[in-house]
């Protein structure tokens, strides 16, 4: 499609979204502002867009498509600008927050001057910042929600929808109330309770130094989430209050019926809750992306001996696999350790369990 698209914000996402864009439309022109500087030169310099503007203003004029990947307390600003500029006549706004309610909200300013808003959230991101880490596939499988508000037709749906096909998500249509109570649910709220556990076991370091050091495998895998942008999650709860504050009073509820399951030893109850909660959770797709997991994750049980790790990265660099990431869940004195590696696509993952099996007869798992 031709057109020009015009990003405000070139992060991890605004990156991320200008990537998906150039990869499947090559004939649109892909224009970035940046309130920091560094971040639009970087953006320019490694291809991410194709021109910078100098202000919103100058970029917002003859764009036929705008995208807001600010933090969420910035998009409300901007939307607040943007309605007050001479904008083409049938642009399309969208942004990408993790909160949807006060964004939509206020996009009825927009709607007002008769400009379409579309809300929009990529359901997928990581604990990185910045340009530097955004990359096209970032939101392939993910789920893509959309909010749009009551003035926006149909086809100015299916417009946004195309240009934002390169994402390889899959889109989904709610209401801004029913998305931040999802969203509150499977994301904002996970990393309330990932933060607190590194508090408390922080906390727990003064009586203890080896707490740190003990702290790996299923600590790092829960609290991986608490290394996100602090602004970025500060600006996330200011926006859901309302369904974080319920959450939490369920939370609480929910560790108090815990503390009378240890308090009266009820060793039956105490097994159904960990038995009920793995069925969930082992239930749930592992094809998808979205709040779980963030990754395509594979568990290899690997023997105990020196230069295992090179044996199988040695394996997988000769099919030319790239990896994204790996390290070992401690083991202690068990003889099989467990290594995880992690890829950038359900594919690699694939290929790299085949390539695995075909060299050893480690047993693989994919969690
Ligand atoms: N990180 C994730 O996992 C994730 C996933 C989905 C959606 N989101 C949402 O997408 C948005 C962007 O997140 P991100 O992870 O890309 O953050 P980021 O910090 O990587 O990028 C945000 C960018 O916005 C820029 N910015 C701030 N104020 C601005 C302004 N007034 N004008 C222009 N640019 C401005 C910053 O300089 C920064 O480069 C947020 O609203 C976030 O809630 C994040
Ligand atoms: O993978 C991560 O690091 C994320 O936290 C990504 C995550 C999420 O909670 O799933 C974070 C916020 C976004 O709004 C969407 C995706």
């Amino acid at each position: 499609m031709k057109g020009r698209i015009f990003v405000i914000g070139l992060g991890l996402i605004g990156g991320s979204l200008a990537l998906c864009i150039k990869e499947e439309h090559s004939e649109a022109v892909v224009v970035g502002f940046d309130v920091n500087e560094e971040q639009t030169r970087l953006a320019k310099m490694i291809g991410v867009i194709d021109e910078a503007a100098h202000s919103i203003e100058a970029g917002a004029a003859s764009a036929d498509v705008i995208i807001i990947a600010t933090p969420v307390t910035v998009a409300e600003q901007v939307i607040e600008l943007l309605s007050s500029l001479p904008l083409k006549e049938d642009v399309i706004v969208t942004d990408t927050g993790s909160t949807k309610k006060t964004i939509t909200d206020k996009a009825f300013c927009l709607a007002q001057k008769g400009i379409c808003f579309i809300g929009g959230h990529p359901m997928a991101g990581s604990h990185k910042s910045g340009v530097s880490a955004a990359k096209k596939i970032l939101f392939e499988n993910a789920f893509y929600l959309l909010t749009p508000n009551e003035t926006a037709n149909a086809g100015e749906i299916e417009t946004l929808k195309m240009w934002l096909q390169g994402t390889k998500a899959k889109f989904l249509t709610v209401s801004p109330e029913e998305h931040d109570y999802l969203t509150g649910v499977v994301s904002h709220f996970p990393h309330i309770i990932a933060a607190s556990l590194v508090h408390q076991a922080a906390s727990a370091e003064s009586s203890s130094t080896l707490i740190g050091r003990l702290a790996a495998g299923g600590f790092r895998d829960i609290t991986r989430i608490a290394s996100s942008s602090p602004a970025m999650w500060r600006d996330i709860l200011l926006l859901n209050r309302p369904v974080l504050l319920e959450l939490l009073d369920e939370w609480q509820q929910e560790m108090s019926k815990v503390a009378r399951l240890l308090e009266t030893a009820a060793a039956e109850e105490i097994f159904n809750y960990f038995q009920t909660a793995k069925d969930y959770r082992d239930g749930l797709p592992t094809k998808e992306k979205g709040a779980i997991p963030a990754f395509y994750d594979l568990f290899v049980d690997v023997p105990d001996y020196p230069g295992v790790i090179s044996e199988i990265t040695g394996y997988l660099a000769k099919e030319e696999i790239s990896i994204t990431n790996i390290r070992i869940l401690e083991t202690r004195e068990e003889v099989y350790g467990v290594l995880v590696i992690s890829f950038q696509s359900d594919e690699d993952r694939a290929r790299a369990e085949k390539c695995i099996k075909h060299y050893t007869n480690f047993e693989m798992s994919i969690g």
